[in-house]
């Protein structure tokens, strides 16, 4: 590489690659200075050159052709803001082997092959950022891959889709359904036209996947992520939820502790959870992240901000291109991929969770104890029991103790096989102690 100054690629100019150009105009003084060499933006490859794109981007610098762009002998770092799966991969392996920095916010990628670009990363002795893919503008990764590397991390739990996030704290504060606060979030941008990626929880379980990857010293991917999503969250579960001292989030939750034969593994999974109005995480409020973070000397952290929008994001993509700049300046790396530990990955059947589960019932003598019989029979023990109404008008809210999941899942099969239960009204997970 040249030695007086460092030379980009950029893949992708939408939303957050048109920021990343703002800011490294706008900010190339101080870049250059805290760098101790100037940056220099070679390229950029587009879907189409002829589209708008702001008017101090020199219209010379777009390409169609990424990939030529990639093997180009005067680029430096590539920065690659297209995400999805391929073509993204092929360009950043090539990158990567090449001995090229790269710097990606591409979370789907990173959560479903992440050991292929490590290994790239590790073949061609090249840096690998990532910081944007995980809650956007929050300082989170190079917390849990360089400042935590001291301690032992056992439990990241954390609300990382803003989408969500702002149509569950909508529904808490206005009463409305899943359909309302959808529809309000479309309105106002939070929402993409198809909402399918944030509201069914899979955009959740990519960045559960790399967090678990980081804090663990294990490789898991998008598949070991139990995954469910929040559609089916209604106004009577939040009304429920509020009633308990509660709200409703949509949690990702990476663990680490033994299985039920004492063997240390990781449990990873993404759904709507109940959680006390105590709780750290009950007041992330609108679109806004936050993680929470166990590790056994540092004890509890928590880490807010904007997890999406073109400006925070490009925030953490000139943070990583600062970082890869200076490596390769002072022809030292950033610290590699760290997956030792191989620890297995635990299914959801025997994670242990609370359930919160609401029953409509007929009042009659011997209701309670049928009831109460289907949660001993599968080992699960009740904590508390509320009635309300009565004759042919009851509801049961049971909250249970913590039991594996797969015990819980099976006491409520056989509740709705009951004649005496007309419905269940809602089933939630309980999180956080309440
Ligand atoms: N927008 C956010 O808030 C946010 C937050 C965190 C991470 N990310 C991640 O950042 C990445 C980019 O997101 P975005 O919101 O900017 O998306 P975007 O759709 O606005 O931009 C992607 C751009 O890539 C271009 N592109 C597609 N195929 C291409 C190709 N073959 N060659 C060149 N360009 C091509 C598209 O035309 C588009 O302009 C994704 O991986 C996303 O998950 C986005
Ligand atoms: N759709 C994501 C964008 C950031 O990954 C969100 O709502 O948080
Ligand atoms: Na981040």
């Amino acid at each position: 590489m040249s030695s007086d100054k460092v030379r980009l690629a950029l893949l992708g100019c939408g939303t957050v690659g048109t920021e990343v150009v703002r800011l490294l105009h706008e900010q190339s003084a101080d870049l250059t200075a805290r760098i101790g060499a100037p940056l220099e933006l070679v390229g950029i490859a587009v879907r189409r050159p002829g589209r708008q794109r702001g008017s101090d981007i020199d219209p010379a610098l777009f390409t169609t052709d990424a990939l030529g762009l990639v093997k180009r002998d005067d680029v430096d770092v590539v920065i690659e803001v297209v995400g999805g799966i391929e073509p993204a991969r092929s360009w950043l392996t090539e990158a990567l082997r090449a001995g090229k920095s790269v710097v990606t916010a591409n979370k789907a990628l990173l959560a479903e092959d992440g050991a292929t670009l490590h290994d790239a990363a590790a073949e061609g002795g090249a840096d690998l950022y990532y910081e944007a893919a995980v809650a956007g503008a929050i300082p989170l990764l190079r917390p849990l891959r360089e400042s935590l590397h001291g301690d032992r991390v056992t439990r990241v739990t954390g609300i990382v889709n803003g989408t969500t996030n702002f149509i569950l704290s909508s529904m808490d504060a206005t009463g409305a359904g899943f359909g309302e606060a959808l529809d309000e979030a479309t309105e106002l941008g939070y929402a993409e036209a198809d909402p399918t990626a944030d509201v069914e929880g899979f955009d959740a379980a990519a960045k559960a996947a790399i967090l678990a990857s980081l804090a663990f010293h294990t490789r898991v991917t998008a598949a070991d992520v139990f995954r469910e999503g929040m559609t089916g969250v209604t106004a009577a579960d939040m009304a429920s939820a509020k009633e308990m001292g509660c709200t409703i989030k949509l949690l990702c939750i990476a663990q680490r502790g033994p299985d039920s034969a004492g063997t240390d593994s990781v449990s990873v999974r993404v759904h709507p959870a109940m959680i006390p109005r105590s709780h750290p995480l009950a007041g992330v409020g609108d679109a806004f992240n936050a993680v929470f973070v166990e590790a056994e000397a540092a004890g509890q952290l928590m880490f807010y901000g904007r997890g999406a929008g073109g400006t925070p994001t490009a925030s953490a993509v000139l943070g990583d291109i600062v970082a890869a700049a200076r490596n390769r300046l002072s022809g030292t790396r950033a610290p590699s991929e760290s997956s030792y530990a191989h620890l297995p990955i635990r299914p959801i059947g025997e994670s242990v969770t609370r359930y919160h589960i609401s029953l409509d019932v007929a009042d009659r003598q011997g209701v309670l104890a049928t009831v109460a019989g289907v949660f001993a029979q599968h080992e699960v023990s009740i904590a508390t029991v509320r009635q309300s109404g009565r004759e042919d008008d009851a509801t049961l809210v049971i909250v249970t103790h913590g039991a594996p999941d797969a015990n819980l899942a099976a006491t409520v099969e056989d509740l709705r096989a009951l004649d005496i239960v007309r419905s269940i009204a809602s089933v939630l997970r309980v999180e956080g102690g309440a």
